[in-house]
């Protein structure tokens, strides 16, 4: 992998990587913040725990770094923040026909696309969940000791891998995750054209549907606004609180009056996920 940038943030650096991806097959960029303990580590051969970021629609690397206000908590924890693209991304890569901002690239959705031609390299499922912590253990004093968190879309993914791959992370958390997406006109659009129109396949990929299904071992945090646009139609946090009753499984969901959707609301409550996981990460 190369380093493209490098920046001393809170005594710590934030720095973007670039990368050829087996998985996805394309050039792929990550950004990672290294907090302070990392860099000590990095002399020693020693490693610190890390918390993967999974981002939402249209979004890269660059926007949690840059909006959420992340990096004095985790240079005062001691935690790397890791976040990958959303999608697959470069010439070559199929991209939605109308260039819609809700499918094809930017939004990923966190699965194993299975339909022609999105399945050449529609596998994000598989770079977030293998290739990405292996690249990144390998090149980086960061550890196999990871907790996992997102956005909207990326909501949907830290908890869907989350639960999939409960032995190989402490904690997950999200920001307006979409809960049940079989249930919703983004979830819908994604799947069918992802996976296929039969919908039993799409229950892998289901947070609500995972849940209800198997009693969480790990702790899990979702904030959500309650002045969010989406939450209604797309959202759907009830499913979520239902599924883990169904399961016997504890879920913290925390409504928070008067936030939208934005990083803004990220911005107000990334600093309770940090110290969430923290807990965690030992
Ligand atoms: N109305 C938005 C929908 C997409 C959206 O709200 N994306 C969220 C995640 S679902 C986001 O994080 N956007 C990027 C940002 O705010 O930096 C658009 O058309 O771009």
């Amino acid at each position: 992998m190369e380093q493209i940038s490098c920046a001393k943030v809170f005594d710590g650096e934030h720095r973007q990587y670039q990368h050829q991806s087996s998985e996805l097959h394309c050039q792929m960029r990550f950004a990672v913040y290294l907090p302070p303990a990392a860099l000590e580590a990095e002399k020693n051969g020693d490693t610190v725990p890390v918390l993967y970021w999974l981002s939402g629609l249209t979004c890269t690397d660059e926007n949690f770094m840059q909006k959420a206000g992340a990096f004095r908590v985790a240079a005062e924890l001691g935690i790397a923040i890791v976040a990958p693209d959303t999608s697959p991304r470069g010439e070559g890569v199929p991209d939605d026909e109308n260039g819609a901002y809700d499918f094809g690239l930017g939004a990923g959705f966190y699965l194993n696309a299975t339909q022609a031609p999105w399945s050449t390299h529609y596998h994000m499922y598989d770079y977030i969940v293998d290739e990405l912590p292996e690249l990144i253990e390998e090149n980086l004093p960061i550890s196999s000791v990871k907790s996992i968190s997102g956005h909207s879309m990326g909501g949907h993914g830290a908890l869907t891998i989350g639960l999939k791959n409960q032995s190989a992370y402490c904690s997950i958390s999200a920001f307006s995750p979409i809960c049940n997406p079989m249930n919703c006109p983004w979830g819908q659009k994604a799947f069918g054209l992802y996976l296929g129109n039969n919908q039993a396949d799409w229950q892998a990929y289901d947070a609500s549907v995972l849940l209800a299904k198997e009693k969480a071992n790990l702790p899990i945090l979702v904030d959500q606004g309650d002045a969010d646009n989406f939450l209604v139609e797309q959202l759907k946090p009830q499913a979520l609180v239902e599924a883990a009753q169904q399961s016997g499984s504890d879920i913290i969901l925390r409504m928070q009056p008067g936030y939208d959707h934005s990083y803004y609301f990220i911005q107000s409550f990334i600093e309770d996920h940090l110290r969430f996981h923290a807990e965690s990460l030992v």
